[in-house]
Order: C-alpha cells, then structure tokens, then sequence
C-alpha cells in the first residue's frame, strides 16, 4: 500500500480525525473543494434530520503549505456541530457521578440492540453491557473522514486528468433502465442537482416516491450506486498476486462502506446470466492503440486496468434503525422487546453514492501511486509518461481487412450450435 489512511473520531464526540500518508509534494489542495465534497455527502432525499445542520466544519492541520501538498501525512479535522449537547455523555474524563450521567438522555444505557447494526455483536465483542460504545463507532459518521481525505487525495487524481462520478441506480425495487448507459465525465453536476442524485429523471422521481412511501410505512430502503472513473491509464493494479489485484481491493474498500452488502465489477452478477460470447469486450487496434468494443469487463482485467472507463456497482442494505423497530432482546433483562429507535437516514442511498466514490477514489490514487512511485507531482507525472509513451503501439489492419471482419456475436450466428460446441481453439494445440 503506497497511500494510507487512518480514521478516529466518535460520531458524537467532539470530531472526526482522518491522516492520510503517502501523497506526494505539489498536489493542489483545494478547501473548497474538500468543503463540496463533504456538503455532496450530506444531500439526498430520505436523509437523517442531522444531515440538515450538521457543518462538517473541518481544518487542515498538516502536510499542506501554501496550497500545496508537502509530502508530509496530511490531517484533517471535521468538527461535529452537536457536541455541546454530548460532553457529559461523551466526556473522555471518567464522570465524577456516573449514576447522574446514566439517568440525563443521551447517558442512558441502551440495552436493546438494533438487529443489523453492529450493537449486539460489538458489545459481545469488546465486553460491554450496552450498544453507546459501539453504535458511536459504527455510525456512518466515521464517512465523513473518508470523503475529506479523498477529496484532498483526488487533487492528485485531477492533476492527472482522471475524473471519478457515481450516480443511484437503484432505490428499493425502483431501477434506472438496465441498458441505460452511465453519466459522461462532465455530468457529476447535473446529478448532483437530481435529489437522489440518479441520473435519469423520471426514474428519479420513482425512487422519491417510493422513499416517501417507505417514510410513512415507518420503514428503511437500500439500493445501488455506480461508480464511474473516467481517464484512468491501463496497468493499475496487477494479476501476480491475490492482494494487489485492483478488483478485489475495489471490492474490499467498498465492502467496509457501512452497510454495503455486494460489490459488482463492470456487469458482474449478469455476466453468469450470459455466454461467452456475450459477456466480454472484444478487442479491436485503434490509432496505436487497444480499445474494447464494449465495456462489460468495467475497465478491469486480470486485476488491472484496461484503460477504459473504470465501472463498480455496490448495493447497500436498508437501514436499520426503524422507527417501528424490530424484535430484540433487553441485554438487562432478558426479556423480549423492541429494538431502540434511533435518529436515522430513511435512505442513505444518495449520499452513500458519494461514499462509494471516495473510496474508489482513494483506491486508485494508491493504485496509481504504486505504478508510478514519485515523491513529486512532476516525477508521478512523468513517470506515468514514460509508462505509456513506453507502451508498444498496436498494429492496425488495413481498413479494408477491419471492415471485412466478423465479430463474435456475427460468427457465432453463422455457426451451428453443435459446431461451437466441438471447435477447438486454434490456438490450442491440445
Ligand atoms: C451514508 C450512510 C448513512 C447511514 N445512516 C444510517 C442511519 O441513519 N441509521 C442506521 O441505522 N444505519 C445507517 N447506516 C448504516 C449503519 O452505519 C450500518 O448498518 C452499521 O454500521 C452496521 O454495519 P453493517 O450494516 O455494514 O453490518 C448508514 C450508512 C451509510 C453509508
Ligand atoms: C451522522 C451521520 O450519519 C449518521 C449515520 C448513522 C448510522 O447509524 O450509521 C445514524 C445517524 O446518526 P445520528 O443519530 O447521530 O443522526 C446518521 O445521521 C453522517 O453521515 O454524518
């Protein structure tokens, strides 16, 4: 791993803390844009009430001057709005009167863990006889840090003409168009400004409805989000060893998103649906280079980068703070009973979007990161020159002989079935 990063922070303390290691010296570093990105995560129809005043005031404490990164760990704060109200609750100093903090709101012991949110196998974990210690971690308040840290780590990302958007594909049962093809490079803007930030509008006014619905059904929902990279090189990522192929460290980053529950590189699930011949990108030669006549492979191959559009899905499970909760056990008790209910997202499908897209960013700065090395913005840069101006240039048929191939979807037409299935690559000489 060439760019680290660490996450601290409470949901309900004073702030998140987020470090991240490995940037090199030059990469502009943009407040602003740190501060959209962090006001991106906080939109979206069926958003918990906090998300209207939270600020997510932030500071960057270290490793950038004047601008510009230094090469040194940057660190970022992110200041939580509500913590007058939680410093007797959240204090770090042992309480002179725990009796008296037990017995205020937000001192109670809540003993009656949430099916689906990590209450009950954290307190069994760390020892604990109620869910605060736990809950405050496992919030997705901890996001916040994460989305901070890639907006700096996507400086790097711009420098190098790579663009990373997302956009909802799926709300509960509602789903844009299978077919439907993803947001270009310069359309983040115009999906951001939809409220469940899907691209298609009249899919998005679906999923509102249905999110609507699922608030007054006293319910939660999940759905889909895409992440698109636009510009990324070919050669990121590797096929040599298990832990540095860039799709299973896609899907492990995305994976940790609270609450995400699938992963899907490029078609994915729907390529087990098809043949063969349906279900890769054949590859044509194309000025000097290799391009892919389709994009079902989502721009990896063999854990690394094809050069195409990098393309993940990831699927988020509904929440599970209900306001009509679900059967639980009192840990005090013992007895059967109702699963606390808690402030909560209805759908945080939206802004989990920008989530996902953090993530994906971060993975392929480090993935660039380790291709290029560099301790500098101009040696990444050249670096990563070199790399592609080193790349053997394809050789391209003559015009007529292109126009006189058949491609495989017309080949296997032509063939009978019977014959497919005895042809034997000519290739192979087995
Ligand atoms: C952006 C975002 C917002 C979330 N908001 C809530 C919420 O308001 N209520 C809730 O119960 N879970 C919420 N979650 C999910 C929980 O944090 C998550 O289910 C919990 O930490 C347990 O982890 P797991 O679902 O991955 O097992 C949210 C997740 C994300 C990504
Ligand atoms: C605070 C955030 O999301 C929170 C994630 C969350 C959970 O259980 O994951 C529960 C809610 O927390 P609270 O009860 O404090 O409002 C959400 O608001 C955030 O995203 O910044």
């Amino acid at each position: 791993m060439t760019l680290r990063y660490l996450t601290a922070g409470e949901s309900h303390g004073p702030a998140l803390v987020g470090i991240l290691e490995g940037l090199p010296a030059g990469v502009p570093v943009d407040l602003d844009a740190i501060a959209h990105q962090l006001e991106r995560r906080r939109a979206g129809h069926g958003r918990s009430p906090r998300m209207k005043f939270e600020a997510d005031e932030f500071q960057v404490l270290a490793g950038v001057r004047h601008g510009l990164t230094i090469g040194s760990p940057v660190a970022l704060v992110i200041h939580n709005t509500e913590w007058p109200k939680w410093t007797e609750a959240m204090a770090v100093e042992a309480p002179e009167d725990p009796e008296a903090v037990a017995q205020t709101g937000r001192g109670r012991p809540l003993t009656r863990p949430r099916p689906g949110h990590a209450d009950l196998v954290g307190m069994q974990k760390y020892g604990y006889d109620e869910v605060r210690n736990v809950l405050e971690r496992a919030s997705a308040r901890e996001t916040a840090t994460r989305v901070g840290l890639a907006a700096v780590a996507r400086g790097l990302l711009d420098q190098l003409g790579i663009s990373v958007l997302s956009h909802v594909v799926r709300i509960g049962e509602v789903a844009v168009p299978e077919d439907a093809p993803p947001p270009g490079p310069g359309e983040q803007e115009r999906v951001d400004d939809d409220p469940v930030r899907c691209a298609e509008g009249a899919t998005s006014e679906r999923m509102q409805e249905r999110i609507d619905r699922a608030k007054g059904e006293r319910d939660t929902l999940g759905g889909v989000v895409e992440v698109v990279a636009y510009g990324v090189p070919v050669g990121l990522g590797s096929h040599v060893h298990w832990d540095r192929k860039l799709d299973g460290r896609l899907a492990q980053a995305l994976m940790s998103i609270q609450a995400f529950k699938g992963v899907e590189v490029g078609e994915g699930f729907r390529t087990a649906e098809v043949p063969g011949s349906k279900a890769h990108d054949e590859i044509v030669a194309s000025e000097g280079d290799y391009r892919r006549l389709t994009s079902r492979s989502g721009g990896l191959e063999g854990g690394i980068t094809t050069g195409e559009p990098l393309r993940v899905r990831a699927a988020m499970k509904p929440l599970s703070s209900l306001t009509q909760p679900l059967r639980t056990v009192d840990v005090e008790t013992g007895e059967e009973a109702q699963a606390i209910t808690q402030r909560s997202d209805v759908c945080a499908v939206p802004r989990a979007g920008v989530v996902a897209e953090a993530i994906v960013a971060l993975e392929l700065a480090d993935a660039l990161l380790e291709k290029t090395g560099g301790d500098s913005l101009d040696e990444v840069r050249r670096n990563l020159e070199a790399f592609l101006g080193s790349l053997p240039r394809a050789a391209e048929p003559s015009a007529n002989a292109r126009a006189a191939e058949p491609s495989a979807d017309d080949r296997a037409a032509e063939r009978p079935a019977d014959d497919r299935a005895a042809e034997r690559p000519a290739d192979d000489p087995a």
